[in-house]
């Protein structure tokens, strides 16, 4: 695959890519085109504030621009929302159609309304015709079953789209099991609208894999991935060059960056404490050893006693690990089924 047409987009993930985290990223790494950020929860337009808007406050983070993105399911709010951030310089809002969380699903939220599609259609009707913003949506391939997909796909093919992202499993499977890659396929073939593949693309592997799958797919969406090797857009794009010894500098420099940054925005020890310890989920899996000092920072209720033992980790040299979850792609699942007829 050309590299130059490759677009990749870091994914929103609530209570990791936050702007800090986009501003600090960016600082050290490359490879990434844009940034969806993590959802924006509004009730009712009432709700918006200056602190729910303050993750995006600028139109880009460093390189990075930035699309935002809104749960919910008033599409009052969603345009209320998008006036605003017109006004701020932003030209996408996207709507949130895959949380899988329980509490969210249950108020028709999220993957919660992929089994609705009345009331889906119902929200784009509203939306597209008087958002000031493109309107894109991120989805799964249903809540219950993937036999939702269908009706879905046929709402979704009926307004002017900017783009759909699909991660292809269903909202009741949270990560559990792999994408979906047929259903992938399906949706690829049936879609009218430019399609961006979000799943376990956890290794360069798995890209390349992916990619000749679907061919014809060239934005792709990277989460997980990301935060357990902040290099992987990086080894995708082919910029990384293979040092070992500078894949451990270059990250402790971007650890210690990150750590300033919250320690510059975040109040107090305890809440810095808490916001490393949730990073090191994340990194543990990409060291030797990770997983013993994971498990012994968890229970440390001491900032300073926690940065001696990452700051010991680091010192102890540890070998960076290809990723232990990658390697999934059969390619066998990705048959051409063939365009299918229905667009408009
Ligand atoms: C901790 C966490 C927070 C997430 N927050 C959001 C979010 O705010 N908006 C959203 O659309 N998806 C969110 N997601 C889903 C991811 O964007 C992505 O779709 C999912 O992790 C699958 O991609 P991956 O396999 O590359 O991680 C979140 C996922 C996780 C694990």
């Amino acid at each position: 695959m050309e590299m130059d047409s490759v677009m990749i987009i870091m994914a929103p993930m609530r209570g990791y890519t936050d702007r800090v985290f986009r501003e600090v990223w960016s600082r050290n790494f490359s490879g990434v085109d844009e940034a969806v950020a993590p959802f924006i929860s509004l009730q009712q337009a009432k709700d918006l504030s200056v602190k729910i808007l303050g993750d995006l406050a600028k139109k880009e983070t460093g390189s990075i621009p930035v699309v935002p993105q809104i749960l919910g399911n008033h599409p009052a709010a969603f345009i209320s929302l998008a006036c605003r951030l017109e006004d701020m310089g932003f030209r996408e809002l996207n709507w949130n159609l895959g949380c899988p969380f329980p509490m969210v699903a249950k108020k028709a939220k999220g993957s919660g309304l992929l089994c609705f599609p009345d009331r889906v259609d119902a929200f784009l009707e509203e939306v597209c015709s008087h958002s000031p913003l493109k309107v894109s949506v991120k989805i799964r391939l249903g809540r219950h079953s993937k036999d939702e997909t269908g009706a879905l796909l046929a709402v979704l093919n009926r307004y002017p789209l900017h783009r759909v992202i699909l991660h292809p499993r269903i909202g009741v499977q949270m990560y559990e099991g792999r994408p979906d890659l047929k259903a992938f396929h399906y949706f690829l073939h049936a879609s009218c609208h430019p399609l961006v593949y979000n799943g376990d693309i956890w290794s360069r592997d798995d890209f390349q894999a992916l990619s000749s799958c679907f061919s014809g797919v060239n934005s792709w969406m990277l989460g997980r991935g990301l935060l357990a090797d902040p290099f992987l857009p990086e080894r995708i794009k082919g910029i990384f060059a293979d040092k070992k010894e500078d894949e451990l500098d270059r990250f402790i420099l971007f650890y210690k960056d990150l750590e300033a940054a919250y320690q510059k925005k975040l109040s107090g020890p305890s809440h810095l404490l808490a916001r490393m310890k949730g990073w090191w989920v994340c990194f543990n899996e990409s060291f030797e050893g990770g997983d013993i000092l994971f498990k012994k920072i968890r229970k440390l209720q001491k900032l300073d006693l926690f940065q001696k033992e990452v700051q010991a980790f680091f010192d102890s040299r540890p070998a960076w690990l290809p990723s232990r979850a990658g390697g999934w792609v059969d390619p066998a699942c990705c048959i051409d089924h063939g365009r299918v007829e229905g667009c408009l």
